[in-house]
Parts: structure tokens; sequence; C-alpha cells
């Protein structure tokens, strides 16, 4: 069970996350919606630490996760896995050893620095790929591939540290239906199948209702819905995004390449965050260059 309780993030004098309480309870898959700047991304953030609460605590299964530092903090990372918008595979390395670098957490630094890794670690990486129906990809540099393709290494990538919660920020905003709705069912997939809790982060409305038992709205910064996808009514939607960002909000063409200047200047500066974020927690603090 994820328990967030009165957790608030400023960044400056800009309240973020405003005075959050939630409770997950394990295996449930949750989806996070709210207009751009709502508060989403720095949710997730610090449910698996890359960056910390201002105030309040996220505790896991009782351990208190917001307090936690050095390795105690790295095997939390390794518990929470988590996947970007940008996918943050290493491009000129195959798909096979993208997949593996998810093992880093489990590694020594010299093993990780030497990429030396094990049969049975090749094993589990191809298995990984094979249930998400990639692994006739698996020896293609990951840069060669199709946004969908990618997205999908990175979810094999997250499978392989063996995650009790998987978070993911935007999984879908970077691509085309066809392959979000692939990326969706593979999501949903691993909640289902192996009871993984899953909490995602989606734009579009009818994404969260399809895919979604449990459906979080959040309005600047604060959680203005808690229900299931019947009790997310077109009055709680305006709510949520406000009467101009209905359109926004049901639209599945959304996506970040067709936002605003604006939403684009802040999309590209969470790009950069998450390729960070990404040689963060993949890396375990070994970074990786591109
Ligand atoms: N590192 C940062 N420094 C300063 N302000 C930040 C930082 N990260 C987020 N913010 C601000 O905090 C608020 C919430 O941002 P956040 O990225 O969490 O929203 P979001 O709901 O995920 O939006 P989007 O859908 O665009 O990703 C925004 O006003 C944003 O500009």
């Amino acid at each position: 069970m994820l328990k967030i309780s009165n957790v608030t993030r400023r960044f400056g004098s800009k309240v973020a996350v405003d005075k959050v309480d939630i409770v997950i309870p394990a295996g449930q898959m949750v989806g996070i919606i709210g207009r751009s700047g709502a508060g989403k991304s720095t949710l997730l953030r610090m449910i698996n630490r890359l960056i910390d609460v201002s105030e309040g605590t996220i505790a896991f299964d009782g351990l208190e996760v917001s307090a936690l530092s050095g390795q105690k903090l790295r095997d939390w990372q390794r518990d929470c896995a988590m996947i970007f918008q940008q996918f943050n595979l290493v491009p000129r390395l195959d798909v096979i050893t993208n997949v593996m670098l998810g093992r880093l957490n489990r590694r020594s630094t010299i093993q990780s620095l030497l990429k030396i890794f094990s049969q049975e670690e090749q094993l589990l990486a191809l298995k990984a790929l094979e249930r998400l129906d990639i692994a006739q990809t698996a020896m293609q540099r990951a840069g060669t591939l199709s946004g969908g393709q990618q997205q999908r290494v990175a979810i094999a990538r997250a499978l392989m540290q063996e995650p009790k919660i998987l978070l993911a920020d935007e999984p879908i905003a970077s691509l085309d239906p066809r392959n979000a709705q692939v990326v969706m069912d593979s999501l949903r997939d691993i909640n289902r199948n192996d009871g993984i809790t899953v909490i995602t982060n989606l734009h579009t409305l009818d994404t969260a209702r399809n895919y979604c038992e449990r459906i979080i709205g959040m309005q600047g910064g604060c959680v203005v819905f808690d229900g299931s996808p019947d009790e997310l009514t077109t009055d709680v939607a305006r709510r949520i995004y406000g009467a101009d960002g209905l359109e926004e909000a049901f639209s599945e063409a959304m996506t970040s390449t067709s936002l605003d200047p604006v939403k684009k200047a802040r999309r590209k500066r969470k790009e950069a965050a998450d390729v960070v974020a990404a040689n963060q927690l993949g890396a375990a603090g070994v970074s990786l260059p591109n």
C-alpha cells in the first residue's frame, strides 16, 4: 500500500503539489489526469524520490520512502520503476542491452560500468521483450525503433527491475493512437497479470476511463477528484480541466507536438528533466552517455 500523507512540494514560491492525501492499495491501476501544470509529474517524481517532498510523508508498506537515503533509497528506486514520455533509452545501444540496464540497481558499479550481464539476465531480458511482443528487435539499435516500440522497450527495462510499483509519466503523449493503445494494453497486462501497482499520468480523459479502475484528478496542485471512471461525469471533468480545457481533455489526437508554444516550452524543460531522471534512476549513479 502506498500512503501519501499531506504532501506539498514548492519550487520557490510556486506550490506545485498542495497537501495531497492519497492511499493506493497494492495492485491498483490508477490514472492521474489534469491540465498541463496541474502537478501530476511532480507528484510521481516525489513518489520515486527523483525530487523530495517539501512537507508531508510518503510511505510504502509502512516504510517511509520520503525519508530514505543512500542504499535504502536506491533499493526503493529499484522497487518503484518509472517510465517517461520520451522513453529515455540509450539510442546507440542495442535493444537487449537497454533492457538489461534495468538490472543496474542490482549490480556492483564495476559490473555496471563494464556492462557485463549473465546468461540468466540475458534470458530474462529476452523474456521481457517477448512479453511485449518485440523480441525480434533485440539486436537492433534502440534509436532505430518507432516511438511505440521504444516505449515497449522502456517497459521491458522497467520489468527487469522486478518492481512492486510502476510509475508512468505520460507514457503515450508522444505516440500515435495505435501505438498508444498497444502501450496502454501492455501496462494493463502488467497490472492484471503480475499484480504490479501502476500509477500513470495521462493527458486525455478517455484513456484514463478506458484503462484505469481509479482516476485521480488534479488542478492547481490539489486533488479535486478521486473516484471510479463512472463517477467522472462531464461536470467533474469541467472542474478538473476548466471549461476551456475540455476539448483538450477529450482529444485523443492531442500530443505534445500539438500543444501551444507556452506548453511546448514547458514540455521541453520537462523532457530535459526526464533524461536526467532516467540516468539517475536506471544507472543508480552511473551516468550513461547517449
Ligand atoms: N523544476 C521546477 N522548477 C520550477 N517550477 C517547476 C519545476 N517543476 C515543475 N514546476 C512547476 O510546478 C507546476 C506543476 O508542474 P508539473 O510538471 O508537475 O505539472 P503536470 O501536471 O505534470 O504538467 P504537464 O502535463 O505539462 O506535464 C507547474 O507550474 C510547473 O511549472
